[in-house]
C-alpha cells in the first residue's frame, strides 16, 4: 500500500553467544561439527507497519530489542529472518557519534553526514545556517568532535537529522542526553516536524512524551511484539510488564497481551502477599539503621490499588510500607521522601509532621504505615527513601532503619509546567469591548 512508509515483516535476530572465544573461532573456521554456541534472540519474529505522517513509540525494558529494530530498519545492522522495507529518505539518531567520525570537526562532520544521507555539497550549504543556529554551539563546530560533551555531540547530530528534512527520522532515547531546554526545542521541532506530515518512528524510556507524541506504540518484551496500540493502553500495559518483572507472569504477557488486562489480578491487598517482589528495586539500594526496627516490605500503589512503579502526575497514589520490630520502641517515627536523580530531596514528610500518634510498639510487632497523596511532581524519575527513626532519652535522634534509593518512581505526565512542581492553575481569561 502506498501510505506504508516502513514495513517490518517477520523479523529476527538471532546472536551466537559462545561460552569460550576459541568456540567462535572453531565455528567460523568451520573446524567444529558440535553446535557449542546458545543463541539469543534480540529479536523473534517481529511484524509491524508505520504509514506516512505517523508518529510512532517503541518501548520495553532494556535489551527488549527497540535498538535492535531501529538498527535493522536504519540499515546498521542485518536480520537473520524477516524483511524491513523503507520507503522514504531516513535520517537517524542512533547511539550518540554513529555517522560521525570523530577525527573531524563539527563543520565536517556536518557535510559527511549530509552526504551520507544523499545531500549534495550545495544542498547542505544552503541548511548549513540552521543546522549551526540550532545546534547552537558555537566555536565547538571547528573543533574535532572527539572533545565534544555527549550534550553537544547530541545537539549536533539532532540539529543534522532534523534541518536535513528526510521524511522519515528516527530517533533512539538520544534526546535524553540533552538539556531540557535543548530537549524542549527538539520536540518542538518533532511537532512542526509532524505537522508537515512527516513520519517519526523514536524509542524513549519517557514514558511521557511517548504519550505526549506518539499516535501509535509498539510494546516490545525480551525481542518479541507484545501489542501494538494506543499509547495510554500501551504504556499500562508496559507498567504491567514492569510489575510483573521477577514473576512469572510474563510468558502470559507475551502470548497473550491482551488477556492480560483483564486477567492477571494480584491480590495485594492480602495480607501475606509481598508487596516489594512486585516493585522495581534498585540493586544498590543502600539500607542502614541500628536494627531495632527492619522495613520489611513496602509498595508504592496507585489509585486503583495495583502496585505500580509509575505514577500519572495529579493522580492520588500510596506509599505503604511494613516495618518489624525487633525491640520495643516508643513513638517511632515513619517516614518517606522523593528525590530527583541528581540526589535533591525535593518533598517528604512523616508522621509527626502529619501528627499522626504512634504509640509504644512492642517486640515481634508489625506496623503497616500508609502515605497517600496527589503526585505534584513534573514527568520524569525521582528515587524513593523510606524511614523509621525515633527520638530518645535527651532527644536523641535514632535511626533505626532508612532505605535509600530504594526504587524509581516514574511520573507520566501529558502537561510540564515550569519547574519541579505543578500547582494544578487553574486559568481564566475573558476578552471583550473597553468599558468606558
Ligand atoms: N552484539 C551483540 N551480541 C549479543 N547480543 C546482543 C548484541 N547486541 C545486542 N544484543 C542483545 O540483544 C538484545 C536486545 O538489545 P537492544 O539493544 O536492542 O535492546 P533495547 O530494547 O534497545 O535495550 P535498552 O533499553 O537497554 O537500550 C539484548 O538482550 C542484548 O543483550
Amino acid at each position: 500500500m502506498s501510505d506504508k512508509i516502513i514495513a517490518v515483516e517477520h523479523l529476527s535476530k538471532m546472536y551466537k553467544l559462545y561460552d569460550k572465544p576459541m568456540d567462535r573461532l572453531k565455528e567460523s573456521l568451520g573446524l567444529s561439527r558440535k553446535k557449542n554456541y546458545k543463541e539469543h534472540y534480540a529479536l523473534q519474529d517481529v511484524s509491524f507497519q508505520v504509514s506516512k505522517g505517523e508518529t510512532v513509540g517503541i518501548i520495553g525494558t532494556n535489551g527488549s530489542g527497540k535498538s535492535t529494530i531501529l538498527k535493522i530498519i536504519t540499515g546498521v545492522l542485518n536480520p537473520t529472518d524477516g524483511s524491513v522495507s523503507v520507503n522514504g529518505r531516513i535520517s537517524a539518531l542512533l547511539e550518540l557519534g554513529a555517522g560521525f567520525n570523530m577525527e573531524y570537526s563539527g563543520l565536517e562532520n556536518v557535510y559527511l553526514n549530509g552526504t551520507m544521507i544523499g545531500f549534495s555539497r550545495e544542498e547542505i550549504d544552503a541548511k548549513l545556517d540552521d543546522i549551526l543556529n540550532f545546534a547552537d554551539i558555537g566555536e565547538f563546530i571547528h573543533q574535532p568532535v572527539k572533545t565534544y560533551s555527549s550534550g553537544m555531540f547530541v545537539r549536533l547530530a539532532f540539529a543534522v537529522a532534523i534541518n536535513i528534512e528526510p521524511e522519515i527520522l528516527i530517533v533512539d532515547e538520544a534526546l535524553s542526553v540533552g538539556d531540557v531546554f535543548f530537549q524542549a526545542k527538539c520536540y518542538r521541532k518533532f511537532e512542526e516536524f509532524k505537522k508537515m506530515g512527516r513520519t517519526i518512528l523514536f524509542v524513549s524510556h519517557d514514558l511521557g512524551s511517548i504519550s505526549k507524541y506518539c499516535d501509535r506504540v509498539i510494546l516490545l518484551n525480551k525481542g518479541k511484539k507484545v501489542a501494538e496500540g494506543r499509547p495510554k493502553e500501551m504504556v499500562d500495559l508496559y507498567k504491567k510488564i514492569l510489575v510483573g518483572q521477577d514473576v512469572s507472569v510474563i510468558e502470559e504477557i507475551e502470548e497473550e497481551a491482551d488477556k492480560i488486562l483483564d486477567e492477571r489480578q494480584l491480590d495485594y491487598e492480602h495480607d501475606s502477599e509481598i508487596w516489594k517482589k512486585y516493585m522495581l528495586i534498585n540493586p544498590e539500594l543502600q539500607s542502614y539503621g541500628d536494627g531495632r526496627a527492619e522495613i520489611v516490605d513496602f509498595g508504592i500503589f496507585d489509585e486503583e490499588g495495583k502496585i505500580t512503579n509509575t505514577v500519572y502526575k495529579m493522580q492520588n497514589f500510596t506509599l505503604r510500607m511494613k516495618i518489624k520490630f525487633n525491640k520495643k520502641i516508643i513513638n517511632p517515627i515513619f517516614a518517606f521522601s522523593l528525590k530527583d536523580l541528581k540526589g535533591t530531596e525535593l518533598t517528604g514528610t512523616n508522621t509527626v509532621i502529619e501528627k499522626t500518634e504512634t504509640g509504644t510498639v512492642l517486640e515481634g510487632e508489625v506496623a503497616d504505615i500508609s502515605f497517600t497523596q496527589k503526585m505534584r511532581l513534573q514527568g520524569g524519575q525521582y528515587l524513593l527513601q523510606l524511614g523509621c527513626t525515633g527520638f530518645e532519652g535527651n532527644d536523641d535522634f535514632v535511626v533505626y532503619h532508612r532505605l535509600y534509593d530504594i526504587c524509581c518512581i516514574q511520573v507520566i505526565a501529558d502537561k510540564t509546567t515550569v519547574g519541579y512542581f505543578d500547582m494544578d492553575t487553574r486559568v481564566n481569561y475573558a476578552k471583550g469591548a473597553v468599558h468606558e
